[in-house]
């Protein structure tokens, strides 16, 4: 009998479908919250119950704190069911807690520094691309992603150019973004479908999801079979085979479009920030010198010269802290991750009913006001005080990487990997805007999509 947190007026049968927009998601959740002062309201589309948080607040003390009722996801019949994504645990409910342990044991704070060669080795790979080609930024940090993942997960070692293994999951998780934009399969809706014959008119998605089927199986076992071929202790795999197969696979789906777009995105606040590109640079080459490149070695040294000098907390912060507020404030709303709740529930006197989509939204707590003061600005001195980083400002790594149970197994080397790129990169060369054959500056022209799973 309890009420539903506040939410926008309801239509009869569509309830708010209409008024939510199919583009920055985000946006709309955080106006509505702030038009009815709540930091948790209720949307209905068309029957389906959404939950949006938006507070740190609310946020633990659900993810968190109830995070056994909390870390569940909505059933995806085309994506798990259909096309075989079921090995890959980011997609289904809290189950498979072997495959959650073993990132987490590949992953952990500590574990991940073991990944530190493999990732300075793929980003100086990158700079060397640039160099040859600064055209194609986005194929080199895709082509990095990828490389990075592959060499992690199977000791590849992939091709510079065309490498069949990259392409075979690049096109598998274009595939996959592609099923899950919410309501493109009907089989979504009414799971029942997933039953009807694939010759039966209008079946068509049952054949589209046999052929993008026979991809899925390819990227899950075509490089799993290479590198079984490559292990001499082959009885130790064997073991662990379809453990290890599924949690490989499952890095290349999470892992590669979360790490290019930021990337990509690191790029563009450059562009619009010489400033704070030029201060960063200044900085770098104070540290490490002029004509070096910087590596793991210097990171714990980099705060400490950070805490004696304004510049120092420039790069740390716009490396390790504010310029993922921008990744994050722009691309990191998953919106094909929200978390699931499968009984009802009671909170600060609402009821969440079961079957809701809980939503964290990130970009709301990453645009806080009250934390974040001119939320919208570039501004590594936010997090400054009297040229120290500032303890009493957020850390935007509490809320980029998810919540609760569920939070990004892989932050710890998500994070290296973006750091030790964002540095060198400045270190080796200016990012500016392109010129054309007047001499005129070309402002990069960029869309960000917000359908699938990543923007
Ligand atoms: C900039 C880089 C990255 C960002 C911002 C990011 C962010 C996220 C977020 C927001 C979630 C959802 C958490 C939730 O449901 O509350 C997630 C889940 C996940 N991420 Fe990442 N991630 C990144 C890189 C990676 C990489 C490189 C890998 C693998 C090598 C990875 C593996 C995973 C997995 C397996 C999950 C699913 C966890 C689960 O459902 O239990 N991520 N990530």
């Amino acid at each position: 009998k309890l009420p539903l947190p506040p939410g926008p007026k309801k239509l009869p049968l569509v309830g708010n479908l209409l008024d939510i927009p199919r583009e920055r998601q985000w946006e709309a959740y955080h106006k509505w919250s702030e038009e009815l002062n709540s930091d948790i309201i209720h949307l209905d589309a068309a029957g389906t119950s959404i939950v949006v948080l938006s507070s740190m607040e609310a946020i633990r003390d659900l993810f968190e704190q109830r995070s056994s009722l909390y870390s569940g996801r909505l059933r995806l019949p085309m994506v798990v069911e259909l096309m075989g994504w079921d090995f890959a645990f980011p997609f289904i409910t809290y189950g498979k807690r072997s495959h959650r342990r073993l990132f987490h044991e590949t992953f952990n704070r500590s574990a991940a520094k073991q990944f530190h060669p493999q990732e300075t080795a793929a980003v100086h790979e990158v700079l060397r691309r640039f160099l040859q080609n600064p055209h194609d930024i986005m194929g080199h940090f895709r082509h990095m992603a990828g490389a990075l993942i592959m060499d992690i997960a199977y000791g590849i070692k992939v091709l510079p150019s065309d490498d069949p293994y990259i392409q075979m999951v690049e096109q598998a998780v274009h595939n996959l973004s592609n099923a899950s934009i919410p309501g493109a399969f009907l089989v979504d809706i009414f799971p029942a479908l997933k039953y009807v014959p694939s010759w039966f008119p209008g079946a068509g998605f049952k054949r589209k999801a046999k052929e993008w089927r026979k991809g899925v199986r390819e990227v899950l076992e075509k490089p799993f079979q290479e590198t079984k071929r490559n292990i001499v202790r082959q009885s130790c795999l064997n073991q662990f085979k379809s453990l290890i197969k599924g949690v490989a696979a499952t890095m290349y789906s999470a892992g590669a479009d979360t790490t290019v777009s930021a990337l990509g995105t690191f790029v563009l606040a450059m562009l619009a920030n010489p400033e704070a590109q030029r201060k960063a640079q200044d900085e770098i080459d104070s540290v490490i010198g002029p004509g070096n490149l910087p590596d793991f070695a210097d990171e714990p040294s980099l705060p400490y010269v950070a805490a004696r000098s304004f510049d120092g907390e420039m790069l740390h912060l716009l490396v390790r802290l504010n310029l993922k507020i921008r990744i994050i404030n722009i691309h990191g709303n998953f919106i094909a991750f929200p978390h699931y709740i499968t009984v009802d529930d009671e909170y600060r006197g609402y009821r969440i009913p079961a079957g809701s989509l809980v939503i964290g939204n990130t970009w709301a707590i990453l645009h806080d006001k009250e934390v974040y003061a001119d939320p919208h600005t570039f501004n590594p001195e936010r997090f400054l005080l009297d040229g120290k980083l500032d303890p009493a400002v957020r850390d935007p790594e509490t809320a980029a990487f998810g919540f609760g149970r569920r939070i990004c197994p892989a932050r710890h080397m998500a994070s290296a990997s973006i750091w030790i790129a964002v540095a060198s990169m400045l270190a080796a060369f200016d990012i500016k805007n392109a010129v054309d054959e007047d001499g005129k500056e070309v402002k990069p022209s960029f869309e960000y999509s917000s359908t699938g799973v990543v923007s």
